[in-house]
């Protein structure tokens, strides 16, 4: 386990199900390598004239049950083995909440805080161009991820219609409804989260008037887990970002913190600003949400965390040893691969949408989400208590995730 990369993690995991399952080991062979990655180099040409070249990545781990599906981050840690570990996970993701896709993911290594708004279009836009041979509304399916949001997936959407000729507006989900974008698709992904949180802290028999909760990361799903939070009466006491800590024992004013994110772009002087970002992880409180990065749950974080739930909001949030810590320590995680599928589930909802030309109202997106998230938290959970020996809800998922898998390669003739 001694410091295992997001995909070895990966693969170990898959090992051992594929053998407890007792299914045919061509299953793991099948699951363990992506099966492709598009590489590109990306010109783009500044404001001052001169060009600069971006890389660019796109891995399709699976198309066993439906298209590739994922979302694009614009990060400067971007790189292959990143791209190709969130996408590995985006397939076990999409068969837990038994959504018609396989698994995908993309990037691009750029700090988007570099560019300007013509700079940061011209780049989407060339994103497209150098996928288009990969990407598509029955091949390959892309959506928002880290610094991407629906006006670059806009950008995006309109690319691909100029070098289609045709409107294909299935070809990319997260859009502006405006433009065929499905309502709540913003919110799916905390609103998801924080169906996981309450499920959660029901069967652990705690009270959500009393629970306190502290959050890594307030963007997308960050800020709206915490709103969502807020509007149940949970109380959010902790909050950071990259360049900020926000504490408040007695709970934070979250639809304050948020008009002031709109303004400001960050937290970054808000007035309860005191302490570090790594002090998120010493806040007493009873819910721990990691919704940033991959790899913030580590063996020594992970000592620190005090809560008695961690939901985990972001993709890969905790390492192999962070996750052996946390499990000694009896806390109840939630994984990434059920917990933050309120985004695909909804990105599928948008899908379907764009196929029959439809539009649901916001309460409809709501409602299937919540009702489908709470099943697929309830079906994880009867799986570790009955028949997975009260083991991990992670072990549970991913053992949820492979049996299913493996049973869509039975059917198709690709494993006896
Ligand atoms: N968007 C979606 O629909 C989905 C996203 N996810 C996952 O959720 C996570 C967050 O994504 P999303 O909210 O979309 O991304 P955003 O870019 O909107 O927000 C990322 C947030 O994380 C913060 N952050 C980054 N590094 C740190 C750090 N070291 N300490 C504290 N905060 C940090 C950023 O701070 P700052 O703003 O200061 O840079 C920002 O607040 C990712 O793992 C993503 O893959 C999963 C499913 C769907
Ligand atoms: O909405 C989608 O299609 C994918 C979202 C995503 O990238 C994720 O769940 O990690």
């Amino acid at each position: 386990m001694s410091n295992q990369s997001p995909v070895e993690r990966f693969r170990a995991q898959i090992q051992e199900v594929v053998e407890e399952l007792d299914i045919s080991p061509s299953v793991y062979q099948i699951l363990k390598n992506p099966k492709h990655i598009m590489t590109v180099s990306i010109p783009l040409e500044r404001d001052d004239g001169t060009v600069e070249t971006f890389t660019g990545y796109r891995s399709v781990h699976s198309d066993l049950l439906g298209p590739g599906k994922g979302g694009i981050r614009f990060h400067p840690e971007v790189n292959q083995e990143e791209v190709t570990a969130l996408s590995m996970w985006m397939t076990l993701k999409t068969a837990i909440v038994k959504l018609p896709f396989g698994g995908a993911k993309g990037g691009v290594v750029v700090d988007p805080g570099t560019l300007s708004r013509r700079e940061l279009q011209q780049l989407s836009r060339q994103y497209v161009q150098q996928m288009e041979p990969v990407i598509g509304p029955q091949k390959d399916i892309p959506a928002p991820d880290v610094n991407t949001n629906g006006r670059v997936m806009g950008w995006m959407m309109d690319e691909f219609f100029k070098l289609r000729g045709r409107n294909v507006p299935g070809f990319i989900t997260g859009k502006p409804p405006v433009v065929g974008g499905s309502e709540g698709r913003v919110e799916a992904t905390g609103r998801g989260v924080v169906v996981n949180v309450m499920q959660a802290l029901e069967k652990l028999e705690m009270d959500p008037s009393t629970t306190k909760v502290a959050i890594q990361g307030f963007g997308n799903v960050g800020s709206v887990t915490a709103l969502r939070l807020y509007e149940e009466n949970v109380s959010v006491v902790a909050v950071a970002d990259v360049d900020a800590f926000i504490y408040d024992e007695n709970g934070l004013d979250i639809p304050e913190m948020v008009n002031y994110l709109e303004k400001k772009g960050s937290l970054q002087g808000y007035h309860h600003h005191d302490g570090s970002p790594e002090d998120i992880f010493e806040v007493e409180c009873d819910v721990f949400i990691p919704a940033a990065l991959e790899n913030q749950i580590t063996e020594d974080t992970a000592q620190s965390i005090k809560a008695s739930i961690v939901a985990e909001a972001a993709n890969g949030p905790t390492t192999a040893k962070g996750d052996k810590v946390l499990a000694e320590n009896g806390i109840f995680v939630i994984p990434d691969i059920l917990c933050n599928a309120g985004g695909v589930m909804v990105s599928a909802f948008e899908w379907m949408q764009n196929d029959s030309h439809d539009h649901w109202a916001k309460q409809v997106v709501n409602a299937r989400l919540d009702k489908d998230m709470a099943q697929a938290f309830q079906e994880v959970y009867d799986m570790k208590e009955e028949v997975n020996n009260n083991k991990t809800m992670r072990h549970a998922a991913y053992y949820l995730a492979v049996q299913r898998l493996g049973d869509a390669m039975y059917a198709r003739g690709w494993v006896d």
